[in-house]
C-alpha cells in the first residue's frame, strides 16, 4: 500500500461520455480514520477546490457521524444515450426503481429526449420515478414548454435538476411549471449555497459531499435549508461515494433515491468491492484501496504532476495565501 504521506493519484476512462468526461482522475488521502477522495473536476480552481480538499481530510481524518440506516436507495443515473442503452442501464441496475436521465446534452434534439425517457419508462415501469437534469443549459421559456414535454414524455417526472442557470431563473420557473425543481449548480458553485432556499427558487436541494465541503458541511446545510435534500456523487470511485453513503446514512429523513450508483459510469474502481447497487440499494460501508488497483489505475507522471500541484495551490489557499498571485 503506498506511504499514506503522500496523496495517491488514480485515472480510470469513463465506461460513457458523461459531463464531458472520458476519464475521470483525482487523489486518495489517507490519515488517523482511514482513506478520502479528493477528486474537483478540473474547471474547479484552487479556490473553489478547497471544498473538496476539507471533505477528504474530513474522511480520512475525523470519519462520518453514525448513520441511522444500513442501507441507502440509490437511482439509476442514465447519461444522453440512445433509447435502447437507456433501456439497458435501467434494466441492468441493480433494481433501481428510480432513473434520473441526462437532457439538454449540446447538439441533441427534444425528440432524442422523449425517446430516451420513453424508453427507460418502458423499462422502470408506471410506478417507477424518473427525474431529469439539464446542467443549467435553459433559459426560463426553453424550460417551460420542454419540462411540459418531457414530462408527458416521461409519463410524469419527479423533478427536473438544474434546468436553468441561475436563482432568479429558477424562482422565474418554478412560478411557471407544475414540475418541481431541484437545485445542483446553484448550491455546489454558490457563495451561499442556502441562497437558493432562502429565495424560494427551488422544492429540492442537491448535496455532494466534496464540493459542499464534507459530510457534515452537508448535514448543516439540511438542517438549515428547511426543504427535502437529495444526495448526489461527483463521479467518485467507490473511496468518495464512501462519503456520499454516509451523508445519506446520516440524514434524519431520506425522501429522495441518492445518485450515488455512479461507481458504473467508470471503467473500474481502486477498491476490490465496489459500491454496486442491490435490490436498488447501496449498503451502508466504506470499502477501502485495493494495492494492485491503485497500481493499475495509477496515474501517469504528467498528470501525478498536474495533482500534486494543484493540492499544493488548495493547501495554500487554506493556509490563506492566494495562489493566483504568484510570488
Ligand atoms: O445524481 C446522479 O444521478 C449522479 C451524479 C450526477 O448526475 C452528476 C455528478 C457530477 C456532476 C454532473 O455530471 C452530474 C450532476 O449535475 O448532478
Ligand atoms: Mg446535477
Amino acid at each position: 500500500m503506498p506511504d499514506a504521506s503522500s496523496p495517491v493519484v488514480w485515472s480510470v476512462p469513463m465506461r460513457t461520455r458523461f459531463r464531458g468526461l472520458t476519464s475521470r482522475d483525482g487523489v486518495l488521502v489517507r490519515g488517523d480514520a482511514g482513506w478520502g477522495e479528493f477528486s474537483p473536476f478540473w474547471d474547479y480552481d484552487a479556490q473553489e477546490s478547497a471544498a473538496w480538499w476539507r471533505a477528504a481530510r474530513e474522511a480520512a481524518d475525523e470519519g462520518w457521524p453514525d448513520p441511522v440506516r444500513d442501507a441507502v436507495p440509490v437511482n439509476v443515473t442514465v447519461p444522453a444515450v440512445d433509447p435502447e442503452e437507456a433501456h439497458r442501464l435501467v434494466r441492468a441496475s441493480g433494481g433501481c426503481r428510480t432513473a434520473k436521465v441526462k437532457v439538454a446534452e449540446p447538439g441533441q434534439t427534444q425528440a432524442q429526449e422523449e425517446a430516451r425517457l420513453e424508453a427507460v419508462r418502458d423499462a422502470l415501469g408506471p410506478d417507477g420515478a424518473i427525474r431529469v437534469d439539464a446542467n443549467a443549459a435553459w433559459d426560463v421559456e426553453t424550460a417551460v414548454t420542454r419540462l411540459a414535454a418531457l414530462d408527458r414524455a416521461a409519463g410524469g417526472l419527479e423533478y427536473a435538476e438544474q434546468p436553468v442557470p441561475t436563482v432568479a431563473d429558477l424562482a422565474a420557473l418554478r412560478r411557471r411549471t407544475s414540475v418541481r425543481i431541484a437545485a445542483d449548480e446553484s448550491v455546489r458553485r454558490a457563495a451561499d449555497p442556502l441562497a437558493v432556499a432562502r429565495a424560494h427558487a427551488a422544492d429540492v436541494l442537491v448535496l455532494k459531499v466534496q464540493p459542499l465541503g464534507g459530510v457534515r458541511a452537508c448535514l448543516r446545510i439540511a438542517h438549515e435549508c428547511g426543504l427535502p435534500v437529495v444526495v448526489s456523487s461527483a463521479l467518485e470511485t467507490s473511496v468518495g461515494l464512501a462519503a456520499g453513503v454516509a451523508l445519506a446514512a446520516a440524514l434524519p429523513e431520506l425522501p429522495f433515491a441518492s445518485g450515488l450508483a455512479t461507481a458504473r459510469l467508470l471503467t473500474a474502481d481502486v477498491v476490490a468491492d465496489p459500491l454496486l447497487p442491490v435490490d436498488g440499494a447501496l449498503p451502508v460501508r466504506r470499502p477501502e484501496p485495493d494495492a494492485a488497483l491503485l497500481d493499475r489505475h495509477a496515474a501517469d507522471p504528467a498528470l501525478t504532476a498536474r495533482w500534486t500541484a494543484r493540492v499544493a495551490a488548495v493547501r495554500s489557499v487554506l493556509a490563506g495565501h492566494d495562489p493566483r498571485r504568484t510570488a
